[in-house]
């Protein structure tokens, strides 16, 4: 088992544990046999369980753990063009690990496939935003807190988190996110790891972990920056890659000859810091083919950490990531996302389709 317990996780190392740093260990291909284990240490593991799930969340398997619990990643490249600063890491995780990660969270994790409209002048548009998509967490006014816990409440998991003020500690009515599409969500324990990994390796607080899945080459995300006043002026968003190599465009806002090309693999993070949302604009565009044929089925997760500090915060991010339609969950049999819907897919799924859908 893992040298620091699940628990341990959930509490920062201080800054000094950064240092030494390692090499990561040499990236390897996972066999058959490591597929089969990691299949048992799932069903070993015990999962994230909360109201706002639409069905509890497997946390990581204890040979992923073991791993993390000990890991450094290699230090990260600075890249700085006019107004735009980001550190690289290539990769932040060994490929293995970042392959384990990939097929672990297209596996466990709820999906969607949001819709909304906007409104140009009279016309009235659908968008469908052309990704899978997901989020978890709440802006920096509130925390959740289980008020049963011996610790204090400050455990981060279990079922009975509610949400209360950051300040005053007191649960909070329906009131201050009544506009919310659905109820915000705890970050599961599989995303809270790889968020106190990421906190520890830059030094940031991220309170939101926002998940895309690029199932396929026609799968992207537009021009665009993050750069909305609820995140504060200036903020560091750091953006984990898994699976299939996309490049990452990005171009200045005023200066069109100023423009960057990451290709971004398996177990790859940018760390987007300073001026570089409010000059820069960034996109993951469609490409010609999709790569297929290969254990990552031709898709792409994307990870990124983030910092709200306004309560629009929260109501934004879980109408654009979450919104209002049906959950999609991967079936591995088909290779394919897949509405979660029917009663026997949810069995299959879960044993007894327990949890609840906002
Ligand atoms: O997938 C990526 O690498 C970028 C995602 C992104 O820009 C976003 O979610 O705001
Ligand atoms: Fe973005």
């Amino acid at each position: 088992m893992s040298k620091r317990s699940i628990a341990s996780f959930f509490t920062k190392l201080p800054e000094t544990s950064k240092k030494p740093r390692l090499s990561s260990p040499a990236p390897k291909d996972a066999s058959v046999e490591d597929v089969k284990k990691e299949e048992e240490d799932v069903e070993e593991s015990i999962p994230s369980i909360h109201p706002s799930y639409p069905h509890p969340i497997l946390s990581l398997p204890p040979h992923l753990l073991s791993f993390l619990a000990t890991y450094q990643p290699p230090q990260p490249r600075q890249i700085k063009k006019p107004d735009l600063q980001i550190d690289s890491y290539t990769p932040f995780f060994p490929p293995s690990t970042a392959k384990s990660l990939y097929l672990f969270l297209r596996a466990s994790l709820p999906f969607y496939r949001v819709t909304y409209s906007i409104k140009r002048g009279d016309l009235e548009t659908t968008v469908n935003t052309p990704r899978f998509t997901t989020v978890y967490g709440i802006d920096s006014h509130s925390i959740f807190l289980n008020p049963d816990s011996n610790d204090g409440g400050d455990s981060v998991d279990g079922e009975k988190r509610v949400l209360v003020d950051s300040k005053t500690k007191k649960t909070l009515g329906s009131e201050r996110y009544r506009a919310c599409v659905c109820r915000p969500r705890p970050i599961p324990q599989c995303l809270e790891v790889l968020k106190n990994i990421v906190e520890r390796e830059t030094g940031e607080d991220f309170n939101f972990v926002l998940v895309n899945y690029y199932a396929s080459s026609e799968d992207s995300i537009s021009y665009h920056s993050d750069d909305e006043h609820f995140l504060g002026p200036n903020p560091t968003i750091a953006s984990l890659s898994l699976g299939t190599t996309r490049d990452f465009l990005l171009k200045h806002k005023q200066d069109k000859n100023q423009t960057l090309k990451l290709p971004l693999s398996n177990g790859e993070m940018v760390v987007m810091k300073g001026a570089t949302q409010k000059k820069w604009l960034h996109s993951i565009p469609k490409r010609s083919s999709t790569v297929t044929g290969s254990w990552t089925n031709g898709g792409r997760i994307n990870i990124t950490f983030r910092k709200g500090v306004e309560i629009a915060c929260t109501g934004n991010y879980y109408r654009y990531n979450v919104g209002s339609g049906p959950v999609y969950r991967w079936n591995s049999g088909k290779g394919e996302m897949e509405i979660w819907g029917d009663k026997s897919v949810k069995k299959a799924a879960l044993g007894d389709g327990t949890g609840t859908q906002d």
